[in-house]
């Protein structure tokens, strides 16, 4: 656990704009005391998530994208700290266990290049290092019964979730991935554009569902892998769904969540697949902000749900003015899980 940086107490007060009569999460939530060990804290603190930062945009690099990703972290949490705590959602449920501790590794990748050969094996072998540290971390939040809510960071970092997630559970996850790309590309070194597929072909997912893939920006080559293995790994198409209007997304949801309920399972958003939001593949066309607000309450809303990763969204790429707009939106997200969650258990 040394490789995380505990989110104090004083960090939480600086980030709360406290307004008189009012309470925000900020005052609520749950931090690690100074000197105590995360984990033997979260043990035996009540709160049954915990929310974890990866301000990383390596896996992005890796991949050939925009980085900006990294600045999620620190947006999100502003935001959330700035919550009312009410009867519809309580702060005191959430504990925040702090940030993994990248700044090294983002360093090393300042200077590295994609198109060189060289410096695009060194930027994999930064996510592989990185897969190890989300893993672990992962493992130990989920073996305790808590709830792991991870903001990304690149979508690399679903391949950590899951393994960690399948260890602790002592066997293979599900997942579903809200998301424009399936993230099932090949096994070239890891990176933002292959988490699903390594964790696949490891042995940690168990079944897989790409909820509303975008059919322009997936190659035949994955269509053809996922088709030899639709007993495991399935998808619908946003244009499908949105645009032709062959499926209907509400009954969508439900297929896809009978494919997936038959264990513990993993809930992925990328932010990619939501128009306008600043992303390294940002788009215009895409499922609504109240389309992915629903799609997560609904997977939320079941004991198997075993962790939430909101990635990708890179606050850095957006206007100066409205930075702020994407840490808002994981906001709701973040309360949308805990509320459809906390009415199950
Ligand atoms: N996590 C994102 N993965 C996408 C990114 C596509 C893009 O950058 O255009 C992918 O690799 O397919």
């Amino acid at each position: 656990m040394e490789k995380i940086i505990p989110f104090t107490i004083n960090d939480l007060a600086k980030i709360t704009n406290h307004r008189s009569g009012e309470i925000k999460f900020g005052e609520k939530m749950i931090t690690v005391p100074k000197g105590t060990d995360p984990i033997a804290f979260l043990k035996t603190c009540e709160a049954k998530y915990v929310l974890f930062g990866i301000p990383e945009d390596i896996g992005i690099r890796a991949n050939f994208g925009r980085p900006g990703a990294a600045s999620a972290w620190d947006s999100a949490i502003k935001s959330i700290a700035n919550i009312q705590h009410n009867r519809f959602c309580k702060g005191s449920q959430l504990a925040i266990l702090g940030q993994l501790n990248v700044s090294e590794e983002m360093k090393e990748v300042e200077h590295l290049d994609f198109n060189d050969i060289d410096d695009r094996s060194k930027l994999s072998q930064l996510v592989e290092k990185i897969d190890k540290d989300v893993s672990h971390i992962i493992f130990n939040i989920v073996k305790l019964g808590k709830i792991p809510i991870v903001i990304g960071g690149g979508h690399n970092n679903a391949y950590g979730n899951i393994k960690g997630s399948a260890l602790a559970k002592g066997k293979p996850i599900n997942a579903i991935n809200f998301d424009a790309h399936s993230d099932f590309r090949i096994l070239e070194g890891r990176h933002s554009g292959n988490g699903f597929s390594y964790a696949y072909e490891e042995g940690f997912l168990k079944k897989y569902f790409i909820f509303g893939l975008h059919e322009n920006y997936t190659s035949k080559s994955v269509l053809d892998i996922i088709k030899k293995i639709e007993d495991r790994v399935r998808y619908n198409t946003y244009d499908n769904v949105n645009i032709r209007k062959e499926k209907e997304f509400n009954q969508e949801m439900t297929q896809a969540l009978e494919f997936i309920n038959d264990d513990f399972y993993g809930v992925e958003i990328d932010l990619d697949a939501i128009p306008n939001i600043a992303c390294s593949a940002m788009t215009l066309s895409g499922f609504s902000v109240e389309q992915l607000r629903q799609f997560v309450s609904f997977f939320a809303k079941n004991k198997n749900a075993t962790y939430l990763h909101i990635c990708e969204g890179a606050p850095d790429l957006g206007e100066e003015k409205n930075n702020h707009l994407i840490g808002k939106l994981i906001g709701y997200l973040v309360t949308d899980f805990i509320k459809a969650y906390q009415q199950i258990v």
